[in-house]
């Protein structure tokens, strides 16, 4: 029977990642650890990487360590390239002086590892920058040639090209040069063979140790199982644990170990960020948590440890705070000073199974940062170097991520695009906690910011709804403000336009975006305004959005008191308290219905094609209205008592037996095929009877899903509500009436620009997670 190897019989290889600033090494990189296209990220810091992999049907260790561009850190970089047993050296194709430089990297390479002969991929990236390409193909495979290294295309944008491919192949050529250790030398000699020659035999036998050495090394850890180390071990260092396992690095090598006797859980598995929220108390001794939700709870009790620091759960509760405890040293105003001035110091960065640590230069402890994205919260873990065990372990606030210079969160503007079947939702959140950007095109995002802040209409159809606006709103680990804006889909082209003159395409070159559209016109913003759509399903957008706006807004939800009373109709805020399961009946271009039992648990249940979309076509096609507004106001004024045909036209009063009143509806539009009544109808009544036709229908078809997947509260939202407060009584006396009181239809204030509110948190959440937790 077949094993699964532990990771001390697992190969390990390091690859390094190398090439100028600004060519996408840590697109690469990321791309190809956490599977996302980042855009932003600090040129200034190392990052490593480290993952099981399976390349060929083997499973090993991969160790890739991204490396920052600059000039000033080429000492560090020597340093690392001895390490590294497989390069990448990427150029950009965009780029000529990446090219040009390739050479170097190559030469450095080799140098430092004074062998001729090493592990090497060069690597053209940016393809799918094919207006910007500089450098063809022809030029890389034959400077690839020059090098004598094989040389591949890629693109880290999604979707990728190569990059899985480009990582796999180094770990091939480690692999060969390791089982041809001979063929190494042989070649070794035969390219620099004029060395050798001219330095003589001594010479050659200068060089050889160190090659006999290395190919040693690596041998060894192919085919025996390391020794353990100890950290009592002399020389031996603890870097970093996680998953149970125990990172221990000698001078010589880093190795990974499963953590015998700890009961270290990782705080990632246990608890999600979004999870909990962190305190620090004013004596800096505490750290509260506070649990939002049962389900979190549960996660919450499996907590033992989280480094030697205890954790206690103690009565948890929905809403319920628990404490940290043994947190063994109070943390000094000097040592925060410290910590904080330090996070300029930051040289490296480790990403481990998603976690950032960051090494921090300059402080009286060696500290790593657990950094929990959105929360402002970060967790010191300090460990001493002497004593190699951890002596304190505390959190407290800080500002943001850009502070701490850890999480890639997005660079501004921040946007979130719903392109749905007739209109498109965009909501702009404009930062407004000071924070610096620190980003090169300062003056265009504040010339954006104006321009979308002191207007509430753009070009001859874009509008933003200011009574919408949510001021003083966290998201991401941001607070500002969020605006609401909206415009027809039919006008994609003259946004586009407008977005290019604001400046927009080189500002960012990737937005979030959900709806149909999102398919439909990626290709068009490629093409172009250069940008990527980072596409986000509509109706996870929508159940996100929704769970946001509930639990950050009060006044967002209500329901109609006496909705067939005209004079005692009255709109009342409803508490939504223990929401779930709820139904949510999305009504735009068409309908969609789903219902809800938990955050992220939910199902479409049905829909209906008769939506928003079938009221204003029909009505332009039988009032010739020209909007949307126009076909409210008509549809106001009207009645479609002219146009439908009544239970009483048919009965000449009630249909008692089964309820029926006279006035119900019997059939819609019934009337319309009799001259007279069809002479007789206005166009308001034709509006009116439109209206009420296409209210009903959605009414009953939530009614019936309702009942079917037992829920008594249903959610009516989407654009097709918008002035429309004739559909959204009809609806709820139609729910009440037909229920016998048991179900209630709920209104929320925001109502079509959940789709577009959900996917920026959705980019936010993506970004920070993978950045950080
Ligand atoms: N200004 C408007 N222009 C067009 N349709 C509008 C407007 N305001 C509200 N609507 C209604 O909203 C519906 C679109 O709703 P929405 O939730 O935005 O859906 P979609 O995502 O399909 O565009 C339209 O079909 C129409 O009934
Ligand atoms: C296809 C859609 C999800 C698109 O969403 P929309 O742009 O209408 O908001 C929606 O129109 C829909 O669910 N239509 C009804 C399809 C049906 O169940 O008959």
């Amino acid at each position: 029977m077949s094993s699964i190897p532990n990771d001390e019989q697992l190969v390990r290889y390091k690859l390094v990642v190398v090439g100028d600033g600004g060519v996408g090494k840590s697109a690469i990189t990321i791309q190809f650890f956490q599977k996302l296209f980042v855009t932003d990220y600090d040129p200034t810091i190392e990052d490593s990487y480290l993952q099981h992999c399976e390349v060929d049907g083997d499973m090993c260790i991969l160790d890739v360590l991204d490396t920052a561009g600059q000039e000033e850190f080429s000492a560090m970089r020597e340093q690392y390239m001895r390490k590294g047993d497989g390069f990448l050296l990427v150029y950009s194709v965009t780029d000529k002086q990446s090219f040009d430089n390739i050479d170097q990297f190559r030469t450095q390479v080799q140098r430092v590892k004074d062998r001729d002969s090493v592990p090497m991929l060069l690597v053209a990236n940016k393809i799918d920058l094919v207006h910007m390409r500089r450098i063809t193909e022809e030029q890389g495979r034959e400077a690839a040639s020059r090098l004598n290294i094989p040389y591949m295309e890629t693109s880290a944008k999604d979707p990728p090209v190569n990059i899985d491919a480009a990582f796999h192949m180094v770990v091939r050529l480690i692999k060969n040069s390791q089982l041809n250790p001979d063929r190494q030398e042989k070649k070794k000699r035969k390219m620099s063979g004029c060395l050798s020659h001219d330095l003589g035999k001594g010479a050659k036998r200068a060089i050889s140790p160190t090659l006999i050495e290395e190919n040693n090394r690596v041998a060894k850890s192919r085919y025996t199982a390391p020794p353990k180390y100890h950290p009592k071990n002399k020389g031996i260092q603890i870097l970093d644990r996680f998953d149970n396992r125990v990172i221990l690095s000698s001078k010589i090598e880093t190795k990974i170990l499963p953590m015998e006797r700890e009961t270290t859980l990782s705080l990632k598995e246990a608890l999600k960020p979004e999870h909990f929220e962190f305190e620090l108390s004013k004596d800096k001794k505490r750290v509260t948590i506070f649990l939002p939700t049962e389900s979190a709870v549960a996660k919450a009790l499996t907590i033992k440890k989280i480094g030697e620091t205890e954790v206690q759960a103690e009565e948890f509760k929905p809403r319920c705070q628990g404490v940290i405890r043994g947190i063994p040293k109070e943390i000094t105003e000097e040592e925060i000073k410290n910590v904080k001035g330090a996070f300029d110091n930051i040289v490296h960065r480790q990403i481990l199974n998603g976690l950032v640590k960051a090494n921090i230069q300059g402080t009286l402890m060696n500290f790593s940062i657990e950094y929990m994205s959105g929360r402002e919260v970060a967790v010191l873990v300090g460990e001493s170097k002497s004593e190699n065990k951890l002596i304190s372990s505390t959190a407290f606030k800080l500002k943001t991520s850009q502070e701490m210079r850890v999480g890639i969160s997005p660079p501004m503007p921040w946007f979130g695009m719903d392109i749905g079947g007739t209109l498109v939702k965009l909501v702009y959140f404009e930062p407004t906690d000071n924070v610096d950007d620190d980003n090169e095109e300062a003056e265009t995002l504040t010339n954006i910011k104006k321009y979308l802040k002191n207007n509430a209409a753009y070009g001859r159809t874009g509008h933003r709804d200011t009574q919408l606006q949510l001021n003083d709103v966290t998201m991401g680990n941001r607070r500002g403000t969020l605006h609401f804006i909206r415009f027809p889909t039919s006008q994609m082209g003259a946004f586009m336009n407008l977005a290019k003159s604001k400046g927009m395409a080189t500002l960012t070159s990737t937005v979030c975006a959900t709806g149909g559209g999102s398919f439909k016109f990626e290709a068009d913003f490629l093409r172009e305004m250069n940008i990527s759509l980072h596409k986000y399903d509509e109706l996870d957008s929508l159940i996100h959005g929704i769970e946001f706006i509930k639990e950050h807004t009060s006044h967002e939800i209500y329901f109609f008191e006496n909705p067939s009373n005209e004079a005692l109709c009255r709109k009342v805020e409803y508490d939504f308290k223990n929401p779930y399961p709820f139904m949510v009946v999305n009504i735009g271009s068409g309908v969609s219905i789903l219902v809800v039992h938990g955050p992220d648990n939910y199902k479409r249940i049905s829909g209906s094609s008769l939506g928003g979309g079938t009221f204003y076509g029909l009505c332009c096609l039988l009032t010739g209205c020209t909007s949307f507004e126009e076909a409210m106001e008509l549809a106001a004024k009207g009645d479609n008592k002219q146009v439908d045909k009544l239970v009483k036209d048919i009965y000449g009063g009630d249909y008692d037996r089964f309820g029926l009143q006279g006035n119900l509806v019997a059939s819609s539009f019934g009337n319309m095929n009799l001259d007279d009544r069809r002479e007789g109808a206005s166009r308001e009544d034709l509006a009116n009877a439109t209206l009420v036709t296409i209210t009903n229908n959605i009414g009953s078809v939530a009614r019936l899903c309702a009942l079917n997947e037992n829920v008594d509260r249903v959610l009516f939202v989407g654009n097709f509500l918008r002035m429309n407060k004739i559909s959204m009584r009809q609806l709820s006396s139609a729910m009440d009436f037909w229920s016998d009181g048991k179900m209630k239809a709920l209104f929320l204030s925001h109502e079509g620009y959940f789709g577009a509110v959900g996917c920026l948190l959705a980019l936010l959440r993506e970004k920070l997670l993978n950045g950080d937790l």
